[in-house]
C-alpha cells in the first residue's frame, strides 16, 4: 500500500512507523500545485534520526513550499508526510508543533509587545497548559521552573543581554535567535529551519552554526533550507538538492559537491 493511502487512524500510524524505525520524517510523493504552476513534484524524501539534512535549490525551487506542507501551513495536493509514525497530512500546524515539530521562519514570528524572556516563555507555558487564552502576563506568575529554563536557553542562544527588551526593539537577526529559543525551549524532536542566518552578518552567522552544531550534539534531528553553502556544508550530515519543485540530488555534502546536475541547476547563482 503506498503511504499516500494510509488512513490517519492510530493503528495504522503505529504499522507505517515499525516499517522506518530510522526514519524521523518521511516525506512521500508529495505534490504541490499553484493555480498550474508545479512548485512540487513527486517529492520523496527521508530524513534519519539525528541527522542535520539540507535542503538546497535556487530561488522558487520548492523549498519554502515543503517546508510550509511539512507543518500544516500548506495541505499538498498529493501525497503524505509521516512524521514519528504520525501522518501529518491533515493536521494543524498547532498540532503538528504538540507531536514534537517546531520551526524557525524565514521571517521571524516572535510576539513583538512582549519582552524576550516573556516570548521564550510562551511557548513552554502553551505546552505545558495546551494553548491558552487567558492573559500570558498571568500565566508568568510563579512560573520559577520555566522561567530559569527560558533564561538559560536565551543565554544559549546569545541573547542574555537582552532579556528584559521588548522583541521589538532587536535587529533582525537577533529576532531569528529568539526564535530558535522559542523553538528550543519546547525541546522538539525535529526542528525545521528556513534560512536561519538570513539578514546576519558573517560574525553572528558564525556563531549561530556554532550553536546549531552544539544542539545536533544533543541528538535533535534538524531540517534546514539554507541559500548561504557555508552554512549547509558547515552542518549537513546529508543534502537534498530541489530544483523547479523536483528532487534533482540527495547525497552526502562531498556527492553533491561534484554532482554535474546540481552545478548545471545553480549556474547564474551562487556556486555550490
Ligand atoms: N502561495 C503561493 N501562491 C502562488 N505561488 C506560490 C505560492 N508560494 C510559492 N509559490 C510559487 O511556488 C514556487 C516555489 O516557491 P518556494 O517559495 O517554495 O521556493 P523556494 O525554493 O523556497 O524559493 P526561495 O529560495 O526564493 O525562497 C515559486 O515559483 C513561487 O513563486
Amino acid at each position: 500500500m503506498a503511504v499516500a493511502d494510509i488512513p490517519t487512524g492510530e493503528t495504522s500510524e503505529r504499522e507505517f512507523a515499525s516499517g522506518v524505525p530510522d526514519k524521523v520524517l518521511h516525506i512521500d510523493d508529495v505534490h504541490k500545485s499553484f493555480a498550474g504552476l508545479h512548485a512540487l513534484s513527486n517529492v520523496d524524501l527521508d530524513v534519519r534520526h539525528g541527522e542535520t539534512h539540507a535542503i538546497i535549490g535556487p530561488n522558487g525551487a520548492g523549498k519554502s513550499t515543503l517546508l510550509n506542507v511539512c507543518v500544516g501551513r500548506l495541505p499538498p495536493d498529493r501525497g503524505a508526510v509521516i512524521f514519528d509514525g504520525h501522518v501529518l497530512t491533515g493536521k494543524t500546524p498547532h498540532e503538528i508543533n504538540q507531536l514534537g515539530v517546531a520551526r524557525v521562519f524565514q521571517t521571524p514570528e516572535v510576539f513583538l509587545d512582549l519582552s524576550v524572556l516573556q516570548n521564550v516563555m510562551v511557548p513552554a507555558l502553551s505546552k505545558r497548559d495546551g494553548p491558552f487564552k487567558l492573559n500570558p502576563f498571568a500565566a508568568f506568575a510563579g512560573e520559577t521552573e520555566i522561567r530559569d529554563e527560558a533564561e538559560a536557553v536565551i543565554a544559549s542562544v546569545g541573547l542574555a543581554d537582552h532579556m528584559r527588551d521588548t522583541a521589538s526593539s532587536l535587529s533582525r537577526g537577533d529576532k531569528r535567535r529568539l526564535e530558535l529559543a522559542m523553538c528550543l525551549i519546547q525541546h522538539p524532536k525535529l526542528l525545521l529551519l528556513d534560512e536561519p542566518t538570513a539578514g546576519m552578518a558573517r560574525h553572528d552567522t558564525n556563531a549561530t552554526i556554532d550553536l546549531l552544531k552544539r544542539i545536533k550534539e544533543g541528538g535533535m534531528t534538524k531540517v534546514i533550507i539554507e541559500h548561504d553553502m557555508h552554512v549547509v556544508f558547515s552542518l549537513a550530515d546529508r543534502i537534498t538538492v530541489l530544483a523547479g519543485g523536483r528532487i534533482i540530488a540527495q547525497g552526502r555534502p562531498e556527492e553533491i559537491k561534484n554532482n554535474p546536475k546540481v552545478k548545471e541547476a545553480y549556474l547564474g547563482e551562487e556556486q555550490v
